[in-house]
């Protein structure tokens, strides 16, 4: 068992609220899931839950022994003391600079290396932060919008290196484009607004990887799921 909660509620300190409260869901495949569902229904709370950001819940998380869970999501703001090239030098830990040159060319970042954080569009912004999540020690990555504001062929090539690059972590993306979370998730939970039974829904992706071809039957097929399921 990788991640297992059962009846997981949260409301936030001072709010007579409760975001969710019964959500059940297990994942034991590593990979790309996605957490999907309307603004506002708790991806966000649920995740940091999860990676241990938010804590005071009700119901049950266990994760296997010794696991790392980070947190990631966009807007992140890196230090604006240097150039991301001399921020990403610092934090590649000792034996990943091939890793960290693939990743910054797969991300097309190379052209920016000599950039301060500040001086990057959003996208780039983006790219960069979620690169130097991905040098670091991991078992899951929460991916809070990460890609956002990246253009739709960007965001496939990275979306398919991550895959080939990490094929043994877990990964859990937030997004709100039914599309791409459709075609490149394994596993989708679909949160459904507080006082609805159940309050999640589980469906099954494409979890395409380079080159394979989509059967646009099957993929009409989790699109409808999705959509009948919130
Ligand atoms: N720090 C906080 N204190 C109080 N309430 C909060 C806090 N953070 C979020 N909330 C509330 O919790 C609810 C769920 O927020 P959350 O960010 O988890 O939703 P989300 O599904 O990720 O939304 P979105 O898709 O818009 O990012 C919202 O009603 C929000 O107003």
């Amino acid at each position: 068992m990788f991640l297992k909660c059962r009846g997981l509620g949260y409301r936030y300190p001072r709010s007579s609220e409760f975001v969710f409260q019964d959500i059940s869901f297990a994942l034991d495949t590593p990979g790309f899931h996605a957490l999907f569902g309307p603004s506002g229904v708790g991806k966000t709370s649920f995740a940091k839950l999860l990676t241990g950001d938010i804590t005071g819940y009700t119901g049950e998380i266990h994760k296997k022994k010794d696991t790392v869970f980070l947190y990631t999501y966009n807007q992140e703001r890196l230090p604006g003391w240097s150039s991301i090239g001399r921020h990403l030098e610092k934090v590649t830990p000792p034996g990943m600079n091939d890793l960290c040159r693939e990743l910054v060319d797969t991300f097309a970042m190379e052209p920016f290396m000599n950039q301060k954080f500040s001086q990057l569009s959003l996208g780039q912004q983006n790219r960069i932060n979620l690169i130097r999540y991905l040098l670091q020690e991991f078992d899951l990555l929460v991916m809070d919008e990460s890609l956002a504001n990246v253009d739709e062929r960007s965001k496939e090539n990275i979306i398919f290196k991550i895959k080939e690059l990490f094929p043994q972590k877990y990964f859990l993306y937030i997004s709100h484009n039914l599309m791409e979370v459709s075609k490149f998730s394994d596993a989708i939970l679909v949160l459904l607004k507080a006082g609805k039974h159940p309050q999640t829904s589980l469906i099954k992706g494409l979890n395409i990887h380079r080159n394979d071809v989509i059967n646009s039957h099957e993929l009409d097929g989790v699109l409808l799921g999705i959509m009948n399921a919130c």
